[in-house]
């Protein structure tokens, strides 16, 4: 489940542009996930955006509890 998100757009993507997205595991601490995104131009010569997100490993009565 994301906990937390934080986009920050660098350089703008023109429509119809093909885009690299990488994303890697950071770290990992019990139940939280830190992962790291970033899109680029193709050679990943211009970045457009980056992020970071935490992920929560929830139970099925975590969300059944609303
Ligand atoms: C680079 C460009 C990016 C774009 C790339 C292009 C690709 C595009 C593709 C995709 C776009 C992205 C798509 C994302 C879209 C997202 C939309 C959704 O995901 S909709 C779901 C929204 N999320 C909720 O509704 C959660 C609501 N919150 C909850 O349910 C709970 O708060 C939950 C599950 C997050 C945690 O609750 P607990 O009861 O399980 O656990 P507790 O004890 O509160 O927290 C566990 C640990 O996590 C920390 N924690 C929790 N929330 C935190 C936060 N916001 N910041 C920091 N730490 C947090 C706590 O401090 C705690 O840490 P300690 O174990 O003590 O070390």
């Amino acid at each position: 489940m994301t906990a937390n998100l934080n986009i920050n757009y660098r350089s703008p993507i023109p429509l119809g542009s093909t885009v690299l997205i990488e994303s890697t595991l950071d770290k990992e601490e019990g139940k939280k996930k830190f992962i790291l995104c970033s899109v680029t131009s193709t050679d990943g010569s211009r970045l457009h955006t980056e992020a970071t997100a935490l992920f929560v490993s929830i139970s099925v009565s975590h969300l059944l509890r609303g």
